[in-house]
């Protein structure tokens, strides 16, 4: 064998071996991906399924406060559902702080999503609307509904908040809702204090 074909050959060896060594890494992040997210999956969709429920909600508010000229912005209401959200998050063993900066996101998306209507609605000088639903007696029960299956839910994502692939699992499918949402900012906004865990 001449010396170039010996170099070429050398060199092919050498290549192999970063291949095969890069092969393996790559399978045991896939496996390791693929073990973490198993368990973690169902409780990520089941949170953003939650969350998504929660927001599409808003649009009832936005009529009910359009008939009645309500303001959007409740202060009182938002402290009444965190006094219950840090209770039940002490209770169910979740961090209240997490808690606490999670359903200030579900209020803040709500908001948006009650402002970019009303400015619709504005702008198509839209008249009152027949039978709005009644938010002190059918809205708020709803939502009041929710918050202790979104802090259960909380629960089940705390445990497996520190793994990476649950973190990148619940990044895919977070941009995955997102892209897919009518009111996909209010949506990024609702998911933000989970995203940045
Ligand atoms: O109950 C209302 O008035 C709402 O607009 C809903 C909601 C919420 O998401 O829970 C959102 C904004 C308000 O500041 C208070 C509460």
């Amino acid at each position: 064998m001449n010396r170039a074909l010996l170099g070429a050959g050398r060199l092919g060896l050498r290549h192999l071996g970063w291949i095969t060594a890069g092969l393996l890494i790559s399978g045991f992040v896939v496996a390791a991906d693929q073990q973490a997210s198993d368990e973690a999956r169902e409780t990520v969709d089941g949170l953003i399924a939650q969350v998504e429920q929660r927001l599409s909600i808003a649009p009832d508010v936005a009529m009910a406060k359009w008939n009645s000229e309500a303001p959007i912005n409740v202060p009182e209401r938002e402290a009444q559902i965190l006094k219950r959200v840090v209770e039940e998050a002490q209770h169910q063993g979740v961090d209240h702080q997490l808690a606490r900066a999670f359903f200030q996101d579900q209020f803040d998306a709500s908001k948006a999503v009650q402002k970019q209507l009303h400015q619709q609605w504005q702008k198509e000088s839209q008249p009152p609307f027949d039978n709005p639903p009644n938010l002190a007696n059918d809205i708020r029960p709803q939502l009041d509904t929710l918050t202790p299956q979104l802090i259960q839910s909380l629960s089940e994502f705390q445990t497996f908040e520190s793994e990476s692939a649950a973190q990148q699992y619940l990044e895919e499918s977070a941009a995955r809702a997102v892209a897919n949402n009518e009111y996909a900012e209010a949506l990024e906004i609702a998911l933000s204090s989970l995203r940045d865990e």
